[in-house]
């Protein structure tokens, strides 16, 4: 699995996707064949200018794996959305004014934010570059919400003519695929599977529509190869299909994302923005860590500190913080103790308590961290710069 995912696609550059506007004529007659016309090549030229309204609209899934972890999140981030009614499709943030909540399905929180009716969306990014099929409207403001995870693959079956294939260079070199007998593809993604085909030269091929259980249609005779999400890998396998090097078309999970229209033109789409990432940044960095404090004997703040320091999982994330403890001593104030607090990786919790131990370290209390909000949030300089501001 680790050699396949060494050629998947980057993640958007934040300012724009590096594809053209969607053409689906010229797309598909060069060198693939839609067999059905899925929904989502109709509405291409949609008017994009700002509707008239004076609230802020964020755009959330509205139902399936996307949903309830994309309120979590926000909730863990003291963003908690408060919806009336489970029936009803808009609500708010009472923390944000003049913010709009709307949940809609994932591929219409994308296309209304081209269309210019959402400002904001969560969504996950396979879905942002499906749908949005290049559109440099987007913009990508958190590219890692740490959730959602999955990759777009090409799969085919393990045996049969695929048995000893297992390249995606491989695939295309089989002498068995011509115009009269292309590569039969089943997939969702039905533009960036094509669009990743023929990227990759593979020229003899037809695509066929479908919308779940695609990992069945080799099986029905009804494709070679599926073009679909994968996570764990247990539908692939149950299937007999097997995931191919270079076939990782794109590395996906869940993301901010915001119409550069909206950020630009509508008055406090930015300002919420940057509330949102600033929080978003500041919980999931903290997530990764827990505060360590101990007790250390010692002669001065800078002799314990340097025994801290001289501890490769004790640097924190700027170096400790050192304070005397004092204690009354013959009516004065003695510091004898010191305490420490320092910033540890969860992963490397075990390991520094170890290492706080033979320093000297005592009554180590560690405790979970809601933020960490540094002095300027890296993604909002770069969204800055992306708009030119
Ligand atoms: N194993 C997985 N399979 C599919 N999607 C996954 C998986 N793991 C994470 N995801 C993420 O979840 C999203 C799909 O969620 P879900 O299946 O709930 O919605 P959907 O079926 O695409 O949407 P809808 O039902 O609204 O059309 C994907 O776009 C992807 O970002
Ligand atoms: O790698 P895995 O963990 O097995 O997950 C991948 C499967 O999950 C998704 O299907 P989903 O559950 O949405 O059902 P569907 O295909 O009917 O839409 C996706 O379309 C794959 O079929
Ligand atoms: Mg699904």
């Amino acid at each position: 699995m680790s050699l396949m995912r060494t050629a998947f696609l980057q993640p958007p550059p934040i300012s724009h996707f590096s594809t053209p506007p969607f053409t689906p004529t010229v797309k598909f007659t060069v060198s693939c064949r839609l067999v059905a016309s899925p929904e989502t090549l109709v509405s291409v030229d949609i008017d994009k200018k700002p509707s008239e309204r004076n609230e802020v609209r964020l755009g959330l899934p509205s139902k399936g794996r996307m949903a309830t972890d994309t309120l979590d999140l926000l909730k863990d981030c003291q963003l908690s959305v408060r919806q009336t009614n489970p029936r009803q499709y808009v609500a708010e943030i009472p923390q944000i004014s003049n913010l709009e909540v709307w949940f809609q399905r994932q591929k219409d929180v994308v296309r209304k934010l081209v269309s210019g009716d959402l400002d904001l969306g969560i969504v996950g990014l396979d879905t942002v570059m499906e749908y949005g099929q290049g559109d440099e409207d987007l913009i990508i403001v958190h590219d890692a919400l740490d959730y959602g995870d999955c990759h777009l693959s090409l799969a085919i079956p393990k045996y049969g003519i695929f048995e000893n294939i297992n390249s995606l260079n491989e695939l295309a070199k089989m002498t068995q695929w011509t115009p009269e007998r292309p590569l039969r593809v089943a997939t969702g993604f039905t533009f960036l599977g094509p669009k990743f085909m023929k990227e990759n030269g593979l020229n003899y091929v037809t695509f066929s529509v479908a919308d779940g259980a695609l990992e069945a249609a080799p099986a029905m005779g009804i494709a070679d190869a599926i073009v679909d999400l994968v996570s764990s890998g247990t539908t692939l396998k149950e299937n007999n299909l097997k995931e191919i090097e270079g076939g990782v078309i794109l590395e996906s999970q869940a993301v901010l994302v915001a119409s550069r229209k909206s950020l630009i033109q509508r008055k406090g789409v930015l300002d919420i923005t940057h509330e949102m990432l600033e929080r978003l940044e500041a919980h999931l960095k903290a997530g990764g860590q827990f505060t360590v404090t101990a007790n250390m004997r010692g002669t001065s703040a800078e002799e314990v500190a340097e025994r801290v320091l001289s501890q490769p999982s004790l640097s924190g994330l700027q170096g400790p913080t050192v304070s005397p403890v004092f204690c009354n001593r013959n009516g004065s104030a003695t510091a004898d103790y010191y305490a420490i607090v320092i910033c540890v990786p969860k992963q490397a919790l075990y390991k520094s308590v170890q290492q706080l131990r033979m320093i000297g370290g005592s009554g180590v209390l560690i405790s979970p961290l809601t933020y960490i909000f540094d002095e300027e949030t890296p993604r909002w300089r770069q969204l800055l710069s992306n708009l030119g501001l």
